[in-house]
């Protein structure tokens, strides 16, 4: 396979950044469903309204036609919000060749289901090849090109070392990993632990209670990922300990600033209706309770943010929570 043309569909942060990164390597279509943004993009090379520092490559083209961009692409990039993108991926259908490989970006499951955006490629492009690109990769700072790291992960070993130097570029360095599962599970899990450390540092808790909820949070992360098939070396790596702490630490987190918005004493509502960007741990999170019970495994912390996000409890009362005041031994949940 020798990719030359890669389509990347959605124009928010993160479909942009990785869009202008890979211009580096190949020819990229970025397709987005707003005409404005698409206009902005192709004339003026920025996007303001999600990276205002910005300036975007020249031969970064952008188009409001999906048929267009997908129809001539070698690869299919996915950065279209968890609750939209099996339906965007039916409309992929009607264009895509065959064997054109998909990667997802996005870092949530989809409610209904409950299923990994691979999956939902599985089910809805039978045939293609598929994988998933995640890590600690807050999106304004990698199109400022400061240093980061991910992880491309496939089951097919040859097309993902393709796909690695597709991806990847001077500082922006991409591994790869056969764990789809864990490496995708990562991704997701982390958001709902970091809207617990922005509800800890929304309170005004100490770093060292922001360790802690990493750490304990990590551990939950891994018995839910290693249930459901993931490798528990997976979590120590890019997509798990990697991500969790670039989102439980960064004033760029919108999953922390939830949490942070959240200790303020406000609801989700009125925090969504601000917020122009995703915050995937919050709409994701009614689906991990469900996989939590579904395999037996204790996540307390999860439990603790799910409850806030229901308006079950506040912020203040379940951060108590967080951290029991009964511990047992460090191996086990609570
Ligand atoms: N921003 C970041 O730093 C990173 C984000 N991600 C993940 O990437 C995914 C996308 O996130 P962002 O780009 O940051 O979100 P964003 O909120 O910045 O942008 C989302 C984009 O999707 C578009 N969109 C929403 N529904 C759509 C639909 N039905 N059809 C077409 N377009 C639609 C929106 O118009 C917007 O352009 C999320 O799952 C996120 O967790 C992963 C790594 C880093
Ligand atoms: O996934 C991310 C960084 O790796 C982005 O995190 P937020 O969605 O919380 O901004």
């Amino acid at each position: 396979m020798q990719v030359q043309r890669v389509a990347v569909l959605g124009g928010g942060s993160w479909g942009t950044t990785i869009a202008a990164v890979m211009t580096r390597n190949v020819e990229v279509t970025l397709w987005a469903r707003n005409a404005d943004t698409v206009e902005e993009i192709n004339t003026r090379h920025t996007n303001l309204g999600y990276l205002p520092d910005a300036t975007l490559p020249e031969k970064l083209v952008a188009t409001t036609d999906i048929g267009a961009a997908v129809g001539s692409a070698d690869v299919v990039v996915m950065a279209i919000p968890s609750q939209h993108f099996r339906s965007v991926l039916r409309t992929v259908k009607e264009h895509i060749h065959a064997w054109v490989p998909v990667i997802s970006l996005t870092k949530g499951l989809e409610l209904d289901t409950r299923m990994r955006m691979t999956q939902v490629i599985e089910q809805e492009l039978p045939g293609h090849p598929f994988g998933v690109l995640t890590g600690p990769n807050l999106a304004r700072e990698i199109m400022a090109g400061y240093a980061a790291a991910s992880v491309i992960a496939m089951d097919d070993e040859v097309i993902v070392r393709e796909l690695q130097e597709v991806f990847g570029s001077g500082l922006f360095r991409v591994y790869t990993n056969d764990d789809v599962i864990g490496c995708e599970l990562g991704g997701v899990l982390k958001n709902i632990i970091a809207i617990a450390a922005g509800m800890g540092d929304g309170q005004g808790a100490g770093d060292n209670t922001r360790a802690a909820i990493i750490t304990r949070g990590l551990a939950e992360i891994t018995r839910l990922g290693v249930a459901m098939g993931g490798r528990p070396e997976t979590f120590a790596g890019l997509a798990g300990m990697g991500d969790l702490i670039a989102t439980c630490t960064s004033g760029q987190s919108r999953n922390r600033h939830v949490g942070m918005e959240l200790a303020r004493g406000r609801d989700m509502e009125e925090i969504v209706a601000e917020m122009r960007m995703v915050a995937e741990g919050a709409k994701s999170a009614p689906a991990v309770m469900a996989l939590a019970k579904e395999y037996g495994v204790e996540m307390p912390i999860a439990s603790d943010v799910f409850r806030v996000l229901r308006g079950d409890a506040t912020a203040s009362r379940a951060f108590r929570g967080l951290l029991r005041v009964e511990a047992g031994a460090e191996s086990e949940p609570g």
